[in-house]
Formats: structure tokens, sequence, C-alpha cells
């Protein structure tokens, strides 16, 4: 347990920086004032005015929007008014916003993630991802999110639940802050939070397991088989639905979060969007010491094609994500895998 503030520590890692990392630091504390508002909302509840349900719109992927969806996408545009951001993309824009051309950073958000939990009290949050922004004469403000999750400056979730917390990654390792209400601010609570490499839970959706390609339901009957099969171990199944609050867990004590590609239509890619949902998070769990892969590429290498597009997206203690991986690649894994592998078998997992 450290104790630093989120003021103190930007301020140690850009005390020796360049102007692009004091315009990060700069970014960072307007999104953590913002969310500070955002938690004042979450944490009323139904008694709250903009806690009506839904807002009756949808977005550019057909969710339904609720009220708070867009009221968080206003509160975060906003707070980048005069902020060294040139231009802002969130789940809830069809297009990115110009904001201040000469500035040289772009911020991508989910303004609120897991927002069909708003009203069963689950924890929800926000999800950013800061890119260098495209320049050039007559630069089109979508070429700044369609670069790689590589080149993201900085990435970070706040998450509302039962603590306020902000997971944050510049790059160089994942800080844990939470919010103290006696200090009003974010305090350093986990230092360079480390992912183990060996998971115990996995957290999928099992209701799709009808829809998933046969790699993905092998992985999961070795897990379901527990000891007996050939994992010689049991797992644990967690399913939250709120893609924050399983990142959250997994930072904190392992496992293996999936949301593969399925059979239903429109779920040819999974359901999460790569620019501000996966690029930011396989960041945070990189920097981490995890993996995160489509289920066989890394995610931070796919150059996305459009702002809105998803992704297949594995993410989580190393060796698991590796192990999904080969399901997919090696055939000894699945052809005759059932009589090879278990207690009597002749490999071990
Ligand atoms: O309802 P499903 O299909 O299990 O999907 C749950 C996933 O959808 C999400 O809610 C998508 O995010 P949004 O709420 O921002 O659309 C993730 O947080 C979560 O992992
Ligand atoms: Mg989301
Ligand atoms: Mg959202």
């Amino acid at each position: 347990m450290s104790g630093a503030t989120l003021e103190a520590y930007l301020a140690s890692c850009t005390a020796r920086g360049d102007d692009l990392s004091r315009d990060v630091a700069a970014v960072i504390q307007r999104l953590a004032k913002a969310a500070l508002d955002i938690r004042k909302l979450v944490n009323q509840g139904a008694l709250g005015t903009a806690f009506n349900g839904t807002h009756g719109g949808s977005n550019t992927d057909g969710d339904l929007q609720k009220d708070l969806d867009i009221l968080c996408d206003d509160q975060f545009l906003t707070c980048l008014q005069g902020a060294p951001v040139a231009c802002y993309a969130s789940e809830e824009l069809e297009n990115p916003v110009l904001l201040d051309p000469s500035a040289h950073l772009a911020v991508a958000i989910d303004p609120l993630d897991g927002s069909s939990n708003i009203d069963n009290n689950v924890s929800i949050g926000t999800i950013f991802s800061v890119l260098p922004a495209a320049k050039g004469p007559d630069v089109d403000p979508s070429q700044s999110f369609l670069q790689p999750g590589n080149r993201q400056l900085a990435a970070g979730f706040f998450i509302y639940g039962p603590q306020t917390a902000l997971v944050l990654s510049l790059g160089k390792g994942t800080e844990i802050f939470i919010f103290s209400s006696r200090l009003g601010c974010f305090v350093e609570a986990y230092k360079s939070a480390i992912i183990p490499e060996r998971a115990h839970e996995f957290a999928i959706n099992m209701s799709n397991y009808r829809h998933w390609e046969e790699a993905i339901r092998l992985y999961v009957d070795d897990c379901l088989a527990g000891s007996e099969g050939p994992r010689e171990r049991d797992f644990n199944m967690r399913w939250i639905a709120s893609l924050v609050a399983e990142t959250y867990r997994i930072l904190i004590r392992g496992g293996i979060f999936l949301y593969p590609a399925d059979g239903r239509k429109g779920y040819s890619q999974g359901r999460l969007r790569l620019v501000y949902e996966a690029n930011p998070i396989a960041f945070i769990i990189e920097n981490a010491g995890g993996a995160a892969t489509t289920s066989i590429d890394r995610i931070l290498d796919l150059v996305p094609e459009n702002l809105h597009q998803r992704v297949p997206l594995v993410f989580g203690s190393r060796r698991e994500v590796a192990r999904i991986t080969r399901y997919h690649v090696d055939p000894n894994m699945i052809g005759e895998r059932a009589p090879l592998f278990g207690k009597r078998g002749l490999f071990r997992a």
C-alpha cells in the first residue's frame, strides 16, 4: 500500500517529462474531476433526477442509451473543453468532436460502461484512452482513433462501486487509486498492480455457450471439468456483465475474462468495442503483467478500421491467455484431447 495522491503521482511522473506528458497529466486530472461528479449521480440512484431510465435513443451499435449514458458523455466532453485535447470520441457519439485543433492529444471514452447494470446497483464505470492526435493539413479527426492501441499514451478507468477508484496506466505499470472522502481526492492504494500468472477463475457469459466456436467451448469445458479434467484443478466462475468490474477483480486477484466472437447476429466480432473498451483495458492489463488478445492476436497491435468496431476480447493472467490461443491454433488441444488428457491420460495440462 502507498499513499500518494493522484495529483502528487502525476506531478512525479511529469517532473522530468516533456510537454506531451504534462498534457496527459492535465487531461487525467480533468477526467478525474468529472468522474467525481458522475460518482455523485451514480450514488443517488433512482433518487437522482438523472435517473429516470432509458433515454429512448440508441448509439451507433444499436445499444439502448440510458439517460446516464448521455449525461456522462456530456460531462466528459464538457470537462475537456479548454484542455490540451484536439478531438474527443465516445461510444455515445457517431463521430469524433473536434476540440482544439492545435492540441496534441485525442481522447476516446466509454462514458458509462456496464450501463445495463445501472438500475441493479452493480459497479459501473468510465473507460478512457489517450492517444497522440493525428496531425497534418486537413486531417480528419477520426484518423486519431484509427491508431493501434500500442500507441496509447495513457489509459484507465474509473469504477463507481463500493469504492470509487481510478485504475491508471501511463505505460509503465498500472496503479490503482481509491477516492478518499476524508481527503476529497484519489489516493494511491495499490502501487504497480501485478496480475498473477496462473488463474483459478474465469469470467464469460455462459448463456452464449451454444453460439461459441469449438475452441472456446472446449476451453470452458476443461475449466468446468475441474480436478477431474485435464486442468486437474477446480475453477471458479464469475460474470458481472460490467467490464470495469471484471477488470478490477482480475487486477486484484487474477483470473481470465472472455467475450469471444459468437454465432448470434451481430456478434461475429464479439460485443466489446476496440477503440474505447478493448484497447484501454489491454493497455492496463499488459502494464500489470497480464495479456490481452482476440483469443489469437494481440489486441494492442490491431489497426482499427472504424471508431465503433467490435473485437473479440480475452484478457487476464498471462498463462491462461496463452492457453486459450493454443486451443485455437494447436490441433493437439482439440483432436484426441479427451482420451489423452485427464487423470489416466498421457498428457497433463
Ligand atoms: O450483457 P452481456 O452480453 O453479457 O455483455 C456484458 C458486457 O457489455 C458491456 O456492458 C458493454 O459495455 P456498455 O455498457 O458500455 O455498452 C460490458 O461492460 C460487459 O462486459
Ligand atoms: Mg462499455
Ligand atoms: Mg457504455
